[in-house]
Formats: C-alpha cells, sequence, structure tokens
C-alpha cells in the first residue's frame, strides 16, 4: 500500500510546520528522521488523518484525504501508534484491544479473535485476561501496538515507539515493528538512528518542515563523503550519514 504527499503544508497558527512536502511512502519500511521540531508527528498526524493540510494533497492508495468519505475509508487501512498514548489500568488487555478494534470499524462477531490475533502478534497472548496495569513499560508499548493492529490495517505508523524503554524492552519493540514490516508499509519515526539503521529500506529526513532527503539506505549511507575513512567520527555509516546530511544543511 502506497501513500502521497503532494506539495504538502501545514500550519499551526502563522508557525509553518511543514513545508511543501512531496514525499511517497512505498511499501516495506521506511524511517522518518529530523531534529526536534523538525515537523516529524506533524507529518504523522497528517498521514494518520488526524489532521488536515493547509495546502497540497495526501493519498492513501485510491483514497484522497481531503474528502470525509476519503478519510473515512483510509482510517480502515491505518494503524496508529502515537509518541504518547494512555491505556485504562483497570482494563484487561483482551477488552483494551477489542476496544480498539470496535472503534477502528471491526464488526462486533469478529472483535474477540481480532483482539487474539494482535495480541498473539506482539506477544502478549498469554497475558490477555491481566490488567493494563500489571504490565511493564515495554509490555504497554506492545499492547499499544496491539491496539494498532486489531483491526489489521495495512499500513502501521509508528511514532518514537521506542523512547523511554530500557535496552532490553527496546531490543523486543524493534523485534516486533520488524515483525510488522514484514507483512505491513510501516512508517517509522524514531531519534535513534539504530532503530532505523535496523528497520528501514528507506530513509526520509525533514529538518524545519521540509523533505531534506528521501531514499532508500544506501543512498542515505551514499551521503558520507567516500574519501572519509570514518577515523575522525565515532559512530557508524549510518550515523555519520545524518551528521553529514544535518552539517550541510546548515552550510550557507
Ligand atoms: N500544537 C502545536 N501548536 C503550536 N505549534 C506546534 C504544535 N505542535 C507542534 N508545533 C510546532 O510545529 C513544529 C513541528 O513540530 P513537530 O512536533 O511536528 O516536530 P517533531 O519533528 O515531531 O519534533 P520532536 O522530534 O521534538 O517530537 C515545531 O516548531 C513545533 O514547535
Amino acid at each position: 500500500m502506497q501513500a502521497t504527499f503532494e506539495h504538502v503544508s501545514f500550519y499551526y497558527g502563522k508557525r509553518k510546520a511543514l513545508d511543501d512536502v512531496t514525499w511517497q511512502v512505498r511499501p516495506g519500511t521506511v524511517g522518518l528522521l529530523g531534529p526536534n521540531g523538525a515537523g516529524k508527528t506533524t507529518l504523522l498526524s497528517l498521514l494518520v488523518t488526524l489532521a488536515k493540510p493547509k495546502g497540497g494533497r495526501i493519498t492513501l492508495g485510491e483514497h484522497d484525504l481531503a474528502s470525509s468519505a476519503g478519510r473515512r475509508e483510509a482510517r480502515k487501512l491505518l494503524g496508529f501508534v502515537p509518541q504518547r498514548f494512555s491505556l485504562a489500568g483497570e482494563l484487561r488487555l483482551r477488552d483494551t484491544v477489542e476496544y480498539a478494534a470496535w472503534v477502528n470499524g471491526t464488526p462486533e462477531p469478529g472483535l474477540s479473535a481480532a483482539a487474539d490475533r494482535a495480541l498473539s502478534e506482539v506477544g502478549l497472548a498469554d497475558r490477555a485476561r491481566s490488567r493494563v496495569r500489571s504490565l511493564s513499560g515495554g509490555q504497554r508499548q506492545r499492547l499499544g501496538v496491539a491496539a494498532a493492529l486489531a483491526h489489521d490495517p495495512k499500513v502501521v505508523v509508528l511514532d518514537e515507539p521506542t523512547v523511554g524503554l530500557d535496552p532490553g524492552q527496546r531490543l523486543r519493540v524493534r523485534e516486533l515493528v520488524a515483525s510488522i514490516g514484514r507483512k505491513r508499509t510501516v512508517v517509522l519515526s524514531s531519534h535513534l538512528l539504530e532503530d532505523i539503521s535496523h528497520l528501514c529500506q528507506r530513509v526520509a529526513v525533514l529538518a524545519e518542515g521540509k523533505l531534506v532527503f528521501d531514499g532508500s539506505v544506501t543512498q542515505f549511507q551514499a551521503l558520507v563523503d567516500n574519501t572519509d575513512d570514518g577515523s575522525a567520527t565515532m559512530g557508524s555509516g549510518f550515523e555519520r550519514a545524518y551528521e553529514t546530511l544535518i552539517a550541510r544543511l546548515g552550510e550557507p
């Protein structure tokens, strides 16, 4: 499933958060990078129909997100794990995921099966009857992913899914995102270059609301000067490519 942004702009009041963004999300896993305030969350909010662009056009598959009918149909195809979400501690995991499936249009007779499938996909099937409040941070994050998967979306959008997790939990969530990406189109925003380099086939970089890079991981890594043997800079080729790109933006 493909999503297309054509000359998309977005403002908060007079503040421009996205500036003439033209971008194609193709099947596979794409990583969205950029400094703080670059516009990543805004871009994802537009993609998942939480906000409407002030200019330009977004389509998901054949659905134009400008119309309410288009947004309604697109929502059935989209799963979203926001940067911050709250869960009701008193609810059991299965009820939480069933509710998410229902909200996203899954018909009543299929709710229980949908919840079981999603909980099993995130490795929480054995906790289906536990209360949400008993979960660890990593498990809560995986429950959020289960809620986003419950209606079996074709495109899954994750905003900083590993933030605040310890290394073990981060690895588990990363493995989960990798497995989701084998079956679905995934858009992943993360500050952790390691997450992106491990999981993504393509990379998009936003800076000050503009899309300043869109290409394959190989093209991204080729941004590093070939004559640079890396001895002067710490970090992987991926990290050096990102640093090179951001440094170039600051040049006159
Ligand atoms: N609700 C809002 N009202 C006003 N300005 C906002 C609002 N949300 C975001 N902005 C501004 O829009 C710009 C883009 O913000 P956005 O949150 O999309 O960036 P981001 O790349 O996701 O940042 P971060 O990495 O810090 O999460 C920033 O300058 C931010 O201050």
